[in-house]
């Protein structure tokens, strides 16, 4: 098991900082990354990965610092969107060309692509070259990849992307498989996607990481029935009121009498996951 720590992490490239200095812990479990087009999660997965350095902060993994010991950095491990497998080579020289660079001898590489053939279900791909798989193939190969060293960190950059539903769904199993033991930071923008499978919900914008907040803590609202506005009524008659997160059952009530607004009854909420998260990305203001 492996914690990765952010301290006062810049991610971006030279002369364009992408986020603010972040803290993050990352326990094991799923930590799902949300984000609009452009927020940065590429960008921040790949200078976690130690590919890309920090403008300035550090990234740990259980206390050390990835770019000082080459053998915490073995620890994390990325999925890219686009696949690290080089297209000439076949899928078993690319294997075993990731497997010596990772520093695995001989006998212990063909026994874990051997393996990895069997779990990812590619034993027929191996001799093929990369350049003439299909999207999902290609998928399977590079997750193989991925896992011949074990990495106890994994970082999976949109991983279903492209995927068929049967795939998908056996790579999402793979992941709650991994996260019992491993931290996984999983980008994606699908927020059904992200609320089946997170142990937790990290939202970047603006620069900065905001979490999804425990159920208890979100903003209260709350729902009124019969009000004069059918329009506005949802089906089961009630009628969502947002508010500020101070306001009090008094303060609606109050509102409601200034403005001549007649109703049966008044209850509070609390916003659901994913109108917050939505909220959070900025789609719900
Ligand atoms: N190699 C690069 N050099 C300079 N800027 C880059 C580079 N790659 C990405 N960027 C910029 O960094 C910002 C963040 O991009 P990034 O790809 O990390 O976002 P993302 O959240 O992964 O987006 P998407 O959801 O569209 O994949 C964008 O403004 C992008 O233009």
């Amino acid at each position: 098991m492996s914690e990765v720590r952010l301290e006062q992490v810049v991610a971006g490239y030279r002369r364009r900082p992408v986020t603010a200095p972040l803290d993050l812990a990352l326990a094991p479990g799923v930590h799902v990354l949300l984000g609009r087009n452009g927020a940065g999660k590429t960008t921040l997965m790949r200078t976690l990965a130690g590919i890309l350095p920090p403008l300035s902060g550090r990234v740990r993994v259980d206390g050390t610092d990835i770019a000082e010991d080459p053998d915490a950095k073995r620890r994390i491990g990325m999925l890219s969107h686009r696949a690290a497998l080089a297209p000439q080579l076949t899928v078993r020289d690319n294997l075993d060309f990731w497997a010596t660079i990772q520093g695995l001898p001989r006998d212990e590489r063909a026994r874990r692509i051997a393996g990895a053939a069997e779990r990812f279900d590619i034993a027929a791909l191996l001799g093929r070259r990369t350049a003439r798989l299909s999207r999902g193939q290609l998928q399977r190969a590079d997750l193989a990849r991925l896992l011949l060293t074990d990495p106890q960190v994994l970082l999976l950059d949109e991983p279903l992307t492209g995927l068929d539903p049967v795939s998908a769904a056996a790579t999402r199993e793979l992941v709650r498989d991994w996260a019992a033991d491993r931290t996984v930071l999983y980008s994606t923008h699908s927020v059904p996607e992200a609320l089946t499978l997170a142990s937790g919900i990290l939202v970047l914008k603006d620069g900065t990481i905001a979490s999804l907040p425990a159920e208890a803590d979100r903003e209260p609202g709350f729902e009124l029935r019969r009000t004069p506005s059918a329009a506005s009524t949802r089906e089961d008659g009630w009628t969502p009121v947002e508010v500020g997160p101070d306001t009090t059952i008094g303060d609606v009530v109050a509102g409601l009498v200034r403005d001549g607004v007649t109703v049966s009854d008044i209850r509070p909420v609390r916003a659901d996951t994913e109108t917050t998260v939505h909220r959070l990305l900025g789609g719900v203001s």
